[in-house]
């Protein structure tokens, strides 16, 4: 029997997004992923299982080897780190961009300053690379509502139209990176299991290349 394979999706917009590029990588689950409670899925290729998570959940799953490949998107491993992991397919999927925002015309003051974000990590990054001296104010959603609450001087978030921050009285002020979603690969199991895998990498490359 060849060995198990274990794939863990991220749920919500990128798992709607995830499904059709597997189905043309040949992998397809078993059952309507969208009617069930089960976190484990069978799929028509009896080697091969989907795993389905929170997106920060999934690098952490594959950092581990618990999953040998994984669908996150890109602001979620930067947030997370790549130790242990390869990242060798951007699926070009759940596209946004990660930016500072602050509410619109009003500037953001000099020295010390508060920023909210779900993105600790990638936000400390940022504002040191900046020079700039910022108080990170952990949030795990409706990051929107801290500057107009006074909580914060500015937020890092996803935009991807604009409406959110515009909904809301703020406005985009720096650019921190575009992000898309990734396949990512546990080293270990890319070496234990690397005919597998690299078939399943090639796969959705080529599905990748269709769209
Ligand atoms: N408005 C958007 N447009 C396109 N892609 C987005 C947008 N918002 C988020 N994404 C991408 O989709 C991923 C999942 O976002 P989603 O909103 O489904 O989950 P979430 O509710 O933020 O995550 P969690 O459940 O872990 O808190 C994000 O990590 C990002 O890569
Ligand atoms: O620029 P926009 O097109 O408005 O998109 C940006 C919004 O999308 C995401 O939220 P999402 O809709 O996923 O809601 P959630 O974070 O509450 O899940 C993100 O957290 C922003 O709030």
């Amino acid at each position: 029997m060849s060995q198990m394979l274990t794939i863990a999706l991220t749920k919500g917009r990128i798992l709607k997004e995830t499904l059709p590029l597997l189905a043309s990588a040949g992998i397809e689950p078993a059952e309507d992923i969208s009617q069930s409670r089960k976190l484990i899925f069978a799929t028509n290729q009896e080697n091969v299982r989907l795993l389905v998570l929170r997106g920060s959940d999934v690098p952490t799953y594959v950092q581990f080897g618990s999953a040998d490949m994984g669908i996150a998107g890109k602001d979620t491993l930067m947030e997370s780190g790549s130790d242990g992991l390869y990242e060798p397919v951007d699926l070009g999927i759940a596209r946004c961009q990660l930016m500072t925002a602050a509410v619109k015309g009003v500037e953001t003051p000099p020295g010390r300053i508060k920023v909210a974000t779900k993105y600790v990590n990638v936000a400390k990054r940022y504002y040191a690379a900046q020079g700039r001296q910022a108080d990170i104010i952990k949030l795990y959603g409706a990051m929107e509502l801290a500057p107009i609450m006074d909580l914060a001087d500015e937020i890092v978030d996803i935009v991807d139209t604009g409406n959110t921050l515009r909904a809301n009285g703020l406005e985009p002020r720096e650019h921190i990176a575009d992000i898309s979603s990734r396949l990512i690969v546990n080293k270990a199991s890319m070496k234990m299991k690397h005919d597998r895998i690299q078939q399943v990498i090639d796969a959705v490359q080529k599905a990748v290349n269709l769209v």
